[in-house]
């Protein structure tokens, strides 16, 4: 190894939704406000002889899909792979920092394996590994992990370190004069006003000091008069600089069905989704996911707009985002905006009801002029008010929100602009088969609304599903949801790629177990449409070819589908399909329960048939090679079906608990488990 130390440090992220991103340019900032030499890159961007001229990398490396590295770090990770020998790395010491998720089984993989790797490659991690979890707050690992890196930097590197940031609010707090504030009711407001945050106030009376405060994030961009004379639009109707991993194809609503009784607890709508412009060049397979371009609600658009002060007027002036100086990078999301409004930046590039981090509170606070309310700010975003960040995070509040419990907070539009996260597209499960309709996307959603949790109880909706209901509702106005072509509403899509694809098994023989409640289930009717459709095709063939009394059943793998709902008569989706297919025979069985609905000791959970038909599960997986797949709920569902095919395999194979896993394992990575999950 080189012991020559340098000042440089080179923080790379792979990141599929934008937090692993936002965390390595923070932490590439302070190395930089820290006296380091610091730059920040993307991981694809690190090719081998970026990686031979590196000595000291910080990783910050999300995990998505089934445990896969982010769509950005495909090409390194292909690079990585090559590397065989010990002895290719011996220069580099590193520190990773991986964020995931615990309700999905591969907690963190991608940090796991570019841990292992590099260590393989003759790397030496010089701090220790910090994996933060989504679903306990990445915060609680983030802070404290980064907190500890300066002083192990110091060390690998010759200078940096020396100058601990002096944190100047610590030393203000005395002086803010606290005033009555008002701001501890909940209020219910109409969206455009938004719903006030209950903060306990009484938290600030006796503090002097605030410590832990997170760094205020660089201004990256600014907000320039576009050479543009129009704003820029593409023919799906969103503007052409929005970032999404695949072509862009314009789908026209056909139909819409409800799925779900008027009395269920949650409403699922079924939409058909005419792609008959495009099936050219849309090429799906039953079990794949498609992603959907949607707007934020024009009414929190709107709402911010309006409260941060800007006018129709301004709010439609074409503007170009550009760095803030030559030497910035914007971040990916902000990169090529040009000829965009100010309303489409906040409607399709922005993230406006993702969870505040701290780092932004604290930015939020610098444009505060009220001093109570700038108090309560830096509180929120310190150690000290911990437990008031908790309560704030339970009441989910969108960006309106925030403004509306802080009124004298007037930040910038390009500093908002650049600390917000990015705005995601929304994923959905195919439910048909091309083979079947080869000019249609069908898919099932449930609508997103609900409560924060008592005591706050702030009604709350999703981003995607109330834009879809409202577009389903143009067209469910016709009984039979046939609609005029005028009507039809226009949907920008584009199909998911995926490392791990859920598809059927090319060899029609192989028997398949689908595990799938809820809107689970939807590619599973893609799945069975296809083999019925299959089975049509050779029962044609096979009364025209050499063999006229071919028998179908012999061609075609067992099908097993294992559903659950809640209630049989409200929420059991595309009955009347899926028993239309049992009777046919292209179902085996079709095992379904009612979790509402269950006497004691009948199964509850998709786990408790699995578990009740586990000595038929035994042999179709472990005599009969076949496939399984899970789609659904990671964080309830996933883990108990997880254990109901441990028990299966302890109980009808023999093995010990450690074995049953493994196989499972084993299973998995010979590509006949598959997972499609969402937490
Ligand atoms: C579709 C999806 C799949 C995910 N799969 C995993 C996984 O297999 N393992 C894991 O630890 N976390 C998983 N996560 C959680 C993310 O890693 C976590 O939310 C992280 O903060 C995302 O960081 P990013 O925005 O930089 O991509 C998944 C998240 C999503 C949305």
């Amino acid at each position: 190894m080189t012991n020559e130390l340098s000042d440089k440090v080179t923080v790379v992220f792979a990141s599929q939704t934008g937090n692993a991103e936002s965390i390595a340019r923070n932490i590439c900032d302070e190395a930089i406000a820290r006296n380091f030499s610091s730059k920040c890159m993307v991981a694809d961007d690190l090719d081998k002889a970026a990686l031979e001229a590196e000595n000291v990398l910080i990783f910050v490396v999300s995990t998505t899909g089934d445990g896969d590295p982010p769509d950005n770090c495909i090409k390194f990770w292909r690079q990585l792979r090559k590397m065989k020998s010990d002895n290719i790395l011996p220069h580099v010491q590193y520190a990773i920092l991986g964020l995931g998720d615990t309700n999905y089984d591969n907690f963190c993989n991608t940090a796991k394996r570019l841990d292992r790797k590099f260590q393989e490659v003759g790397a030496t991690p010089f701090y220790p590994r910090g994996l933060a979890d989504d679903a306990t707050g990445l915060e609680e690992i983030v802070d404290p992990w980064i907190e500890g890196l300066w002083d192990a930097l110091a060390k690998v590197c010759s200078r940096g370190g020396q100058t601990d940031r002096v944190d100047e609010i610590a030393n203000t707090m005395d002086s803010i004069k606290v005033e009555s504030h008002g701001l501890t009711a909940a209020e219910t407001e109409e969206l455009q006003s938004g719903h006030k945050i209950m903060i306990n106030e009484g938290a600030l009376a006796n503090l002097s000091q605030l410590t832990g405060l997170p760094r205020i994030p660089n201004s990256v961009c600014k907000i320039a008069d576009s050479a543009k004379a129009e704003a820029v639009k593409t023919e799906h109707g969103i503007p052409g600089y929005i970032k999404v991993p695949g072509s862009v194809f314009t789908g026209k609503i056909k139909g819409a069905r409800m799925l779900t009784s008027p009395d269920a607890i949650k409403r699922t709508i079924h939409l058909s989704v005419d792609i008959s412009e495009c099936s050219n060049e849309l090429e799906y397979a039953a079990g794949d996911a498609f992603g959907i371009v949607c707007p934020n609600n024009e009414l929190l658009v709107n709402g911010i707009l309006q409260r941060l002060g800007v006018s129709e007027e301004e709010s439609n002036q074409i503007v170009d985002i550009e760095p803030l100086t030559e030497s910035t990078t914007l971040p990916t999301h902000l990169q090529g905006i040009q000829g965009a409004t100010i309303a489409d930046i906040f409607r399709y590039v922005t993230d406006l009801t993702s969870l505040p981090k701290k780092g932004f509170l604290r930015m939020l606070a610098e444009h505060t002029s009220d001093e109570t309310e700038k108090k309560l700010l830096l509180l929120l975003s310190s150690k000290q008010g911990a437990s008031d960040f908790n309560s704030l995070k339970e009441q989910m509040p969108t960006l309106l929100d925030i403004l509306s419990t802080f009124p004298s907070c007037k930040p910038p539009l390009a500093r908002l602009i650049e600390n917000l996260p990015p705005h995601q597209p929304r994923y959905y499960s195919v439910s048909n088969s091309p083979l079947k309709h080869p000019k249609l996307l069908n898919f099932a959603f449930n609508i997103v609304k609900y409560s924060s949790p008592e005591p706050f109880n702030v009604p709350k909706v999703g981003v995607c599903t109330p834009w879809l209901d409202d577009l389903s509702g143009l067209v469910q106005t016709k009984e039979d949801n046939e609609i005029q072509p005028s009507m039809r509403a226009s949907i920008p899509l584009f199909l998911k790629k995926s490392q791990t694809p859920f598809v059927l098994p090319s060899n029609t023989n192989t028997p398949i177990i689908m595990v799938g409640p809820g809107t689970g289930v939807a590619p599973f009717v893609g799945f069975c449409q296809h083999r019925d459709e299959q089975r049509k095709i050779k029962a044609r063939m096979g009364t025209l070819g050499r063999n006229p009394s071919l028998d179908i059943e012999n061609c075609f793998g067992e099908m097993w589908l294992f559903y659950g709902c809640r209630h049989k008569e409200r929420d059991y989706l595309y009955r009347k399909e899926l028993e239309d297919l049992k009777t046919r025979g292209v179902l085996k069985e079709l095992v379904v329960c009612f979790s509402r609905e269950a006497e004691d000791g009948e199964p509850k959970y998709v786990q408790d048939n699995l578990r009740k038909y586990g000595e038929e599960i035994y042999k179709l997986m472990a005599e009969k090679n076949a496939y399984f797949y899970l789609c659904g709920d990671a964080k309830n569902m996933a883990k108990g079906v997880n254990e109901a095919l441990t028990d299966i395999l302890c109980e009808y194979g023999g093995l010990a608990k450690m074995e049953a896993i493994g196989k499972l394992g084993e299973w998995t990575a010979e590509g006949r488990i598959f997972r499609d999950l969402w937490a």
